[in-house]
């Protein structure tokens, strides 16, 4: 399949080259306007099942070229959508170690220092990701903001092991652990909109829900997260860093956006 990058020849103005669905409709992400929200009372709270993994169960941790990703077993799932979504993998968006300003979502203009995604396929109708990614009502990813600020213990839970996934198609066994700890205390307010992908092919497939409230990582934590990987193969003489992996927002066309919570 064709490469891509968020930068240059390849970058994301020549995504739709070969992804189609990158120059579409519903595309995400998108800068939130909070003046122009839609205070929906039927969105409920955002209930996670199996969220806390023992530690002997083991996930793989790896670096694909465009994030850092952990896999998740299916047998996490969220209730309170539509259908039931299980987990499958998570991932983020982060900018550069001197910058930390890589967040996909915007909100009023403001870019968070980084974002964090839980990828859910939708298990009602589907048996796996790879078959739900390009349906409409395929998936739900749960968006969390990330701002530089505290310590976060449940973050080191995959980061002290990220200087093993320095370079592209690298993977770890990282043990489980409580994967609620990386979320916010609030599930219950959050925006919701119908969007895509943010990464080709940009798959118009995903219900999003992007929590209110940031979570805080130290800067040290940060830095590890922004400066640690490479996109390139670890044989390949010239290592390219992986920074600032986010795609730019995308025409909200007058899509509502519905809000969870009053004020
Ligand atoms: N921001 S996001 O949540 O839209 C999003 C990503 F940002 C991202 F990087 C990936 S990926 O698989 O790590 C790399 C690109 O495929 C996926 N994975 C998706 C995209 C394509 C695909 C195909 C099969 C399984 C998973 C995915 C993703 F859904
Ligand atoms: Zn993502």
């Amino acid at each position: 399949e064709a490469k891509w990058t968020y930068n240059g020849p390849e970058g994301e103005h020549h995504w739709s080259k070969h992804y189609p669905f990158c120059g579409g409709v519903f595309q995400s992400p998108i800068d939130i306007q909070t003046d122009l929200l839609r205070f929906d009372p039927h969105l409920r709270p955002i209930e996670l099942h199996n969220y806390n993994l023992s530690a002997n169960e083991h996930l793989t941790l790896g670096n694909n070229g465009h994030s850092v990703q952990l896999s998740l077993p299916s047998r996490m799932f969220l209730s309170g959508l539509p259908h039931r979504y299980s987990a499958a993998q998570l991932h983020f968006h982060w900018g550069s170690a001197n910058t930390p300003s890589g967040s996909e979502h915007l909100v009023n203009g403001k870019r968070f220092a980084a974002e964090m995604h839980i990828v859910h396929f939708n298990s009602d109708k589907y048996a796996n990701l790879s078959m739900a990614v390009d349906k409409s009502d395929g998936l739900a990813v749960l968006g969390v903001l990330v701002e530089v600020g505290k310590f976060n213990p449940a973050f080191d839970q995959f980061l002290k092991f990220i200087n093993g996934i320095k370079y592209r198609d690298q993977k770890v066994k990282v043990p489980g652990f409580n994967v609620r700890a990386l979320l916010p205390l609030r599930l219950d307010e959050y925006y919701r909109y119908d969007g895509s992908l943010t990464t080709p092919p940009c798959y118009p497939s995903v219900l999003w829900t992007l929590f209110r409230s940031p979570i805080q990582i130290s800067p040290k934590q940060f830095l590890s997260l922004a400066s640690a990987v490479y996109s390139s193969h670890a044989q390949e003489s010239n290592s390219v860093s992986l920074n600032a992996n986010y795609r730019k927002p995308q025409l909200s066309d007058h899509r509502v956006v519905l809000v969870s919570f009053k004020e």
